[in-house]
């Protein structure tokens, strides 16, 4: 047995190819912690049929973006950095749950390492029933049926940690520098979106996601700013506005410098990289806005690994 202590880092995942595109998606509409779709045993069918229609499209998003989702590479970069930060009685390991390495696989690989103590870390900021909820209950699915005997402990939140917030609005001030006159500038935080009805039951995403903001905007000053939400991903009611409604009528009002800051996502993937920095851009142009900047994505910011490692860390004492 090894003494050492597992960092599981629990993310959404994304396809590593265009041929993985359709095998996402189908897990991702075949999650009813996600999305529930008709009664559960038609699920699968319903989702088929979705993912047949939605996938080519989405294929295509992903070939401007280079064929891939760079989120797997990019969230094992964080937890080699975090592995780093903690040394060597920590070993990091990620779980995708959409796409690979699975729940599963992940498991399987802290096994062979002989280790019990695993840090369930989700990188999801906010926390909602549909991202980090669909993570945790996947991977006490899987102890379950594997009857592995980990001692594990959860980080399911950390939208207000000092240092998460330091490095946000590190990147949104350094963001503004882009432009001539800080005054002149619409920050637009910009969030992913989810159903109305989530909130409705209780889910504290949007509390979590405003405080945030309010958070971020005390260090970053003074400063003219909003919150929208993008990606809404079906026809029931989803958190309003809108970004790209926003985008309409910010330029509508004359507005002509905006500093776009992705909000729920701590790495750069298909809502960063093709929906803000290729069609929010081409449209935010067409409306007539003359400087639409994005903030960097944090990745594997300095300030953001040590704000993990002052989660696991705190958590570990606990
Ligand atoms: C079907 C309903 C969806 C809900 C609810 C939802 C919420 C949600 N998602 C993220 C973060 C990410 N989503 C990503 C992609 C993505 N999400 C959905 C659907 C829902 N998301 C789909 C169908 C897709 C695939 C792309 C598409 O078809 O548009 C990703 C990116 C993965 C990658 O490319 O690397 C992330 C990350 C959050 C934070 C959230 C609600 C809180
Ligand atoms: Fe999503
Ligand atoms: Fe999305």
């Amino acid at each position: 047995m090894s003494d050492k202590t597992a960092l599981l880092l629990l993310q959404m995942g994304g396809p590593d190819s265009l041929d993985a595109v359709h095998p996402f998606l189908m897990n991702l509409f075949t999650d009813r912690d996600i999305i529930k779709i008709g009664p559960a045993f038609l699920q699968p069918f319903i989702a088929r049929r979705i993912v047949n229609k939605r996938a080519p499209k989405v294929e295509e998003y992903y070939r401007q973006i280079g064929g891939k989702s760079p989120i797997r590479e990019l969230t094992e970069a964080q937890g080699a950095g975090l592995q780093a930060l903690l040394g060597e009685r920590f070993r990091s390991f990620v779980a995708m749950r959409y796409s690979r390495p699975s729940t599963i696989d992940a498991l399987a690989a802290i096994k062979r390492e002989g280790i019990k103590r695993v840090v369930a870390l989700s990188l999801y900021p906010h926390y909602s029933k549909a991202t980090t909820g669909s993570s945790v209950n996947e991977l006490q699915r899987v102890l379950k049926e594997s009857k592995a005997d980990f001692e594990i402990t959860y980080i399911d939140r950390f939208y207000n940690h000092p240092l998460y917030i330091k490095a946000l609005a590190g990147k949104v001030i350094r963001g503004l520098q882009a432009f001539p006159d800080r005054k002149d500038v619409e920050i637009v935080f910009s969030a992913h979106s989810l159903p109305q009805s989530f909130i409705d039951e209780g889910d504290p995403y949007l509390a979590h996601i405003q405080e945030t903001v309010r958070l971020v905007m005390e260090q970053v000053g003074e400063a003219s700013h909003l919150l929208c939400f993008q990606s809404k991903a079906s026809k029931v009611k989803w958190l309003e506005p809108s970004t790209e409604a926003t985008l309409e009528r910010l330029a509508k009002e004359g507005k002509e410098n905006l500093l776009m800051v992705p909000l729920s996502f701590v790495s750069d993937h298909i809502e960063t990289l093709y929906e803000i920095d290729i069609q929010y851009a081409e449209e935010a142009k067409a409306h007539g806005i003359k400087r639409f900047v994005r903030t960097e994505s944090l990745n594997s910011d300095p300030m953001f690994l040590d704000c993990l490692a002052d989660l696991v860390r705190t958590t570990v004492k606990a």
